[in-house]
C-alpha cells in the first residue's frame, strides 16, 4: 500500500515538474520572441520654414485664452458672457481662417464653435478636430503659484485652467489651421473643427447639437481626434521611454442617486436607525466592494502588450506572457488609482447630503455616486452589481445620467488611420513608444458615435506622475515646449492627411 501511496506521489511529481518546465519554457520563449509592435520614426522631413515656433504672438494668444474664464459648473450653467468673448477673440486672433473663402464657421448651439475647411478632393471623407472651449472651477486658489486664470510664464510652463484640459489642443489646431492657410495650402481632404461649450458637463447643449448638425448635412467622417491620453514620462511602470497613449475607447460612466426617507424628530428620543445611518451603511458597502477586477479582457492588455518588447525584464516577462500572468498585473494594477481605474468599474462617492440643524434628525438623506465603467462592462451590469451589495430596500436607487463605454476604434497595423496617427507622433516624439488605451475620462466624442467609428483620444503633451494631480486640480500647467509640440503636431496632422491614408507600407488598399 505504503509502496502504491509512493509511486502515485513520484508519478504526480514528475508531472509537475514537467508541467512546470513547460510553462517555464512558453514563458522564457514567449519573451525572448514576442513580437514588436512598433514602427521606427518616419525620415525627418523637417526644414525651418516647415516648423511653428512657439513665438511671442502665438504664446501670447495662448495665454489670453487662458485668461478668459470658461467655466461651467453644472449642466446648462456656464459663462455665456465668457464664452462670447471667447469666440470673438478666436475671430480676431486668426484673421487668416476668418477670411478665407475656404472656412464655413458656424455657431453651434449658441456657443460651440463648428470649422468646415473646403477640400480639394471631394471624393475623400472628411475628417475632424475636436476640442472644447470650457473649463472646470478653480478651487483652493491659495495654492496656486500663479493665478489660475493669468496664463502666467513662470520656468518655462504656462500656468492655468485649461492649459492642459484643453485650451492647448483647441488653440495649437487653429495655429495650425492658420500657418498652413497663410501659406496658400488648401488641404485635400476636407476638415473640420469642432469645439464643444460644455464639454466639463456632458456637452448635451454643445457637441450633441454639433453631431445633429453634422448628421442632417449627412457626413460620415473619416476619423475623429479629440482631447484624450498624453505622451506619459514614468506612467507606465518598466518602461523608460516617453510612451504616446492613444486613446482607442472610451470607459462609460453611470451617476446615481441614492435617497433615503425614514421619519425625522427630535434628536433626544432617536429610533435606532436613522436616514444618514441607513445611507451611510449603503455608501460604505458600496466603497467596500470594488466591480470586479477585469484586468486583462481588452485594451489595457494590447497596452501592455505593444509595449512589451521594450520593457525592462521582469516587466517584459510578464507583459509577453498575460495568458499567464494576467491576474498578477491586475492585482498590482488595483494597488494605485490610475491603475485601478483601468482594471475595473470604479466607484466615487462625490455627494453627501443630509440635515438641517444639530438637534433634529434629518428625514431624507442623499448621496451621489459616479461611475466609470469599465469598457468590458455594462450600465446594466453596474446597476445589477450595485443593487446586490446594498440590498436594502429603503434605499432608493436612481440613475442620474448614463452612458455605456465608447465602441472600439481600430489601431495597430490593419487601421492606416491609427497609423497615420502613430507616424504623426514620432513625427514630434521620435523618442516615444505609441501604444493604444482606453480613456478613464469621458470626452464629447460621446455624441460623436454615429458619425465615425473611427474615434481617437490623444493630447500631445507630456505628463509625468506628479502631473496626473494637476488635471482638474492645483497648478494646471503646460511647458512652452509642449504647446509647440500641440501646435506642430497639428501641423503634420493635416499635411499627413492629405497624403494616401496608406497603404503599401502596411499593406493595405487606398482607402477614403
Ligand atoms: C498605466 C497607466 C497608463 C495610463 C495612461 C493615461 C494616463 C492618464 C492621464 C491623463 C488623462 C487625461 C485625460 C484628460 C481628459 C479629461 C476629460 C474630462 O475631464 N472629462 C470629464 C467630463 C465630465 C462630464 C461630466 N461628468 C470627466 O470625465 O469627468
Ligand atoms: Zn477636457
Ligand atoms: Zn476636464
Amino acid at each position: 500500500m505504503a509502496r502504491g501511496i509512493r509511486y502515485f506521489l513520484s508519478v504526480t511529481l514528475k508531472l509537475l515538474a514537467v508541467m512546470l518546465a513547460s510553462v517555464l519554457m512558453i514563458v522564457v520563449t514567449r519573451t525572448a520572441t514576442f513580437p514588436s509592435y512598433q514602427t521606427s520614426p518616419p525620415a525627418c522631413e523637417e526644414s525651418d520654414d516647415d516648423f511653428i515656433p512657439a513665438d511671442k504672438e502665438r504664446l501670447a494668444r495662448f495665454t489670453s485664452a487662458i485668461q478668459l474664464q470658461t467655466v461651467s459648473y453644472e449642466r446648462g450653467v456656464g459663462t455665456p458672457q465668457e464664452l462670447v468673448k471667447f469666440s470673438q477673440f478666436i475671430q480676431e486672433s486668426f484673421p487668416t481662417i476668418h477670411g478665407s473663402p475656404m472656412v464655413r464657421r458656424d455657431v453651434v448651439g449658441n456657443y460651440s464653435l463648428l470649422y468646415r475647411v473646403e477640400g480639394s478632393d471631394a471624393s475623400l471623407q472628411p475628417y475632424m478636430l475636436a476640442s472644447h472651449l470650457d473649463v472646470v472651477p478653480v478651487a483652493e486658489e491659495a495654492k496656486w503659484v500663479a493665478p489660475p486664470f493669468s496664463g502666467e510664464l513662470k520656468d518655462g510652463y504656462i500656468y492655468g485652467r485649461g492649459t492642459i484640459d484643453a485650451k492647448h489642443s483647441l488653440m495649437g489646431s487653429l495655429e495650425a489651421l492658420q500657418f498652413l492657410l497663410s501659406r496658400g495650402h488648401q488641404p485635400k481632404r476636407t476638415l473640420y473643427l469642432a469645439f464643444g461649450h460644455d464639454e466639463e458637463t456632458q456637452g448635451h447643449f454643445g457637441a450633441k447639437v454639433i453631431s445633429e448638425v453634422l448628421t442632417q448635412r449627412g457626413e460620415k467622417i473619416k476619423f475623429i481626434l479629440d482631447e484624450g491620453t498624453p505622451v506619459g514620462d514614468g506612467l507606465l511602470p518598466g518602461v523608460s521611454k516617453p510612451v504616446a497613449f492613444i486613446g482607442v475607447a472610451e470607459k462609460g460612466f453611470m451617476t446615481l442617486h441614492l435617497e433615503v426617507n425614514e421619519e425625522g424628530g427630535h434628536a433626544s428620543m432617536p429610533k435606532p436607525e436613522s436616514a444618514i445611518g441607513i445611507l451611510s451603511k449603503a455608501i460604505s458597502k458600496l466603497e467596500n466592494n470594488p466591480h470586479p477586477n477585469m484586468f486583462g479582457t481588452g485594451v489595457e492588455a494590447r497596452m501592455l502588450e505593444y509595449v512589451a518588447t521594450e520593457m525592462t525584464l521582469p516587466y517584459r516577462m510578464l507583459s509577453s506572457n498575460l495568458w499567464l500572468f494576467s491576474p498578477l498585473v491586475a492585482w498590482v494594477y488595483s494597488k494605485k488609482p490610475q491603475t485601478n481605474a483601468m482594471a475595473r468599474t470604479t466607484t466615487a462617492l462625490t455627494r453627501f447630503n443630509a440635515g438641517v440643524k444639530d438637534n433634529v434628525i434629518s428625514p431624507e438623506a442623499v448621496a451621489v455616486i459616479d461611475h466609470r465603467i469599465h469598457p468590458m462592462s455594462s450600465v446594466e451590469e453596474v446597476m445589477e452589481f450595485d443593487l446586490k451589495v446594498i440590498n436594502d430596500p429603503r434605499v432608493n436607487v436612481k440613475v442620474k445620467n448614463s452612458r455605456p463605454p465608447a465602441p472600439i476604434s481600430p489601431y495597430g497595423k490593419d487601421s492606416p488611420t491609427y497609423m497615420m496617427l502613430q507616424e504623426t507622433i514620432q513625427q514630434i516624439y521620435p523618442d516615444a513608444l505609441v501604444t493604444p488605451t482606453f480613456m478613464v475620462a469621458t470626452t464629447d466624442t460621446g455624441h460623436y458615435w454615429n458619425l465615425s467609428n473611427a474615434i481617437y483620444r490623444f493630447s500631445p503633451y507630456v505628463m509625468t506622475p506628479s502631473d496626473l494631480a494637476r488635471l482638474h486640480g492645483v497648478n494646471e500647467r503646460i511647458s512652452v515646449k509642449d504647446y509647440e509640440r500641440v501646435m506642430n503636431f497639428y501641423y503634420h496632422l493635416i499635411v499627413n492627411m492629405d497624403k494616401p491614408l496608406e497603404t503599401k507600407r502596411h499593406g493595405h488598399e487606398d482607402e477614403l
